[in-house]
């Protein structure tokens, strides 16, 4: 099973290569496009990566756009964790601005699919073209995650399907194909508001729920003896899925100050709730997901253990 990690939006964040060197990390989810086409200025995505960044934008039409240019050390880091084995996503959306996440239509969502696709995708994809700008240049991530906390309907759905739709037509034409994956972070309560739809819809390899915003079915309840935590629930809905062998990852908070009060759980104090799952759904847990990166590594025990590093012992034992 594995440990999944968001990375981009940590205070004072060191930059992602001290996170590749962390062999507990294996998925690391880079956040956020925080603006997408139908609500960015000039009508292209906009992005946030927290201090990684020197704060120059793109120009498109001659007009200034919210999206990044100079993320060197992001760049430059990412090859690093891939030849270390793991798997870097690009996440779409994040807990704010609510509106940056805002979907005109159907043909906006496919359209953003393949802006995403030419922007971060292969760099010999039939996308990957001149006016389609690589912030990342020649990197190529494994993926697309939705953290999608705001807006309605299936367009969010729409986007993720044709996501897929290139990933197929692009592994089409290789002799030897490239996973890229999908993934999404539902809050717990079931339907969630903003996601349901695509997950229902849209073959996601990973669905990573937070159980840490939400009293109706967080962690912590389990944690506390009390009733409400709901994977059994969750497994429910990915078997109902478009992709019924999709992982499930329970979403935890990595320090104490990245949640709202009462939330944070210890590691150890955690280990029943992985023992229970882990045997009653072997093919669905797929593991835990930490928010986030920089807290975890603040987070250490007196061994010098992170909390990731604490979280992947809980699952190897
Ligand atoms: C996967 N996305 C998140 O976990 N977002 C998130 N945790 N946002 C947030 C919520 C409350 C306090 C700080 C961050």
């Amino acid at each position: 099973t594995s440990v999944a990690t968001y990375y981009g939006q940590g205070a004072y964040q060191p930059r992602l290569s001290t996170f590749c060197a962390e062999t507990s990390l294996d998925i690391i989810n880079i956040g956020f496009v925080n603006y997408f086409p139908d609500a960015g200025q000039a009508g292209w995505p906009e992005t946030n990566f927290g201090n990684q960044c020197d704060g120059t934008v793109y120009l498109h039409n001659g007009e200034p756009t919210g999206l990044l240019k100079n993320c060197h050390q992001i760049v430059e880091d990412i090859p690093l964790c891939q030849a270390a084995g793991k798997k870097i996503l690009i996440s779409l959306g994040g807990s704010y601005p609510a509106a940056g996440q805002y979907i005109a239509n159907e043909d906006s969502a496919v359209a953003f699919a393949e802006w995403l696709w030419g922007a971060f995708g292969p760099t010999d994809s039939e996308w990957a073209i001149e006016d389609v700008p690589r912030p990342f240049d020649d990197v190529v991530v494994d993926g697309f995650d939705f953290d999608i906390e705001w807006g309605l309907g299936s367009y969010y759905g729409s986007l993720a399907n044709r996501l897929h739709q290139l990933y197929d037509s692009y592994n089409a034409e290789r002799s030897t194909p490239r996973k890229f994956l999908l993934s999404a972070a539902p809050q717990c309560v079931i339907p969630d508001a903003h996601l349901a739809d695509a997950i229902h819809n849209a073959p996601f390899d990973y669905i990573w729920v937070q159980y840490y915003n939400d009293w109706a079915c967080s962690a912590a309840n389990y944690v506390n003896g009390l009733s409400g935590f709901n994977f059994d629930e969750w497994v429910s809905v990915i078997e109902k899925s478009a992709n019924p062998n999709a992982k499930l990852f329970v979403g935890l908070p990595a320090e104490e100050s990245e949640a709202k009060p009462g939330f944070y759980v210890s590691p150890n104090s955690v280990a029943p709730l992985v023992d229970e799952y882990m045997n009653k759904y072997p093919s669905t847990f797929g593991g835990i997901m930490l928010w986030e990166a920089t807290g975890s590594f603040n987070n250490t025990t007196p061994n010098g253990n992170t909390y990731a590093d604490n979280i992947k012992s809980v699952l190897v034992n």
